[in-house]
């Protein structure tokens, strides 16, 4: 494959690409916080001193930013994506955004002549350092097509699922389900503990279960001894919450449970917890 742009290094970034760097990609990388990117030289990155310099120099540009307000700004702002966006280059954004964002975002770099994927994923921050993303692409099918051998360094799975907006909305319904969950183990630890049981039993027993799961087994540990390492802050947990709770707005889908997960998650990040794991719910109950 041509050089690879990457566009936002933090911790989802960072370990994609230099994930793409030890399978022998050639990546140009760009953050807002230029810093941030001395790493990634270290790993064999070049640096563009913005996202049009990036774009003028790679076929292919992924963009992997917080939210809405970022990944809109790296394409519109002054010396923005669109700048140099042109008929040949593809513009892969790999952030967690709704669906009008997406859309917005697509239809510049189409009518710029450029081709457009959306690819927001699944998993965290050892998912993305092991290669084991899943990948939730829609849009151009002839860009998804040219950039398979990058995702499949970067995912376990890539799905392809049609227009722009489907792979948005599937990203913001598995993280609309997962906050939840948070929320419903986070009171359940709290329950076994305040009414004399140890958490520690708790988590052995729901491992040989029917709701077994890989968040509970990782977080649940760290989670009872108050500890919160960053792996999906917080605030981002939230704003994927806000962002479902508007599409179920859309579409008239009651949501009282991921509206009061919501809720919780607002609570953390007024307690300033919005930078660490969003394990740091669990903050808001057991106080
Ligand atoms: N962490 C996770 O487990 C997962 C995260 N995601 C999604 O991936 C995206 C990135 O997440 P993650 O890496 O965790 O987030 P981080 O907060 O670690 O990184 C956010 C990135 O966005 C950049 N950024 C923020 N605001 C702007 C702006 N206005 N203009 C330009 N750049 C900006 C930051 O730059 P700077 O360094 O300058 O602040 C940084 O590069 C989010 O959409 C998140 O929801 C998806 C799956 C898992
Ligand atoms: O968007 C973040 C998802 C985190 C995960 O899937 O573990």
């Amino acid at each position: 494959m041509e050089e690879i742009g990457f566009l936002g290094i933090g911790i989802m970034g960072k370990a994609m690409a230099v994930n793409l760097l030890r399978h022998g990609f050639k990546v140009t990388v760009w953050n807002r916080t230029l810093s941030r990117c001395d790493e990634l030289v270290q790993h064999g990155a070049s640096v563009g001193e913005t996202p049009a310099a990036v774009i003028k120099k790679c076929k292919y540009t992924i963009a992997m930013l917080s939210d809405p307000a970022a990944a809109l700004s790296v394409v519109f702002d002054k010396h923005g994506a669109l700048e140099q966006i042109c008929g040949g280059k593809g513009y892969i954004d790999m952030s967690t955004v709704d669906a009008d964002t997406s859309s917005q975002i697509s239809q510049a770099i189409t009518s710029k002549g450029g081709s457009f994927l959306e690819a927001p994923v699944s998993g965290s921050k050892k998912p993305a350092e092991d290669g084991q993303l899943v990948i939730l692409a829609a849009g151009d099918k002839d860009l998804y097509d040219q950039v398979v051998p990058a995702f499949d360094v970067l995912g376990k799975k890539s799905f392809f699922l049609g227009q722009i907006g489907n792979g948005a909305k599937m990203k913001l319904v598995v993280n609309m389900i997962m906050g939840s969950m948070m929320n419903a183990f986070s009171e359940g630890i709290v329950l076994a503990d305040k009414s004399g049981l140890d958490p520690h039993t708790l988590l052995d027993v729901l491992d040989l279960g029917a709701i077994a799961n890989p968040m509970f087994k990782m977080k649940g540990p760290a989670m009872i001894k108050n500890s919160y390492p960053p792996a999906f802050p917080l605030k981002h947990q939230q704003k994927d919450m806000r962002l479902a709770l508007a599409l179920g707005d859309e579409n008239a889908v009651p949501m009282p449970v991921a509206a009061a997960a919501n809720e919780t998650f607002k609570k953390a990040r007024s307690l300033g917890l919005g930078d660490h794991d969003f394990s740091a719910v669990f903050e808001t109950l057991s106080k």
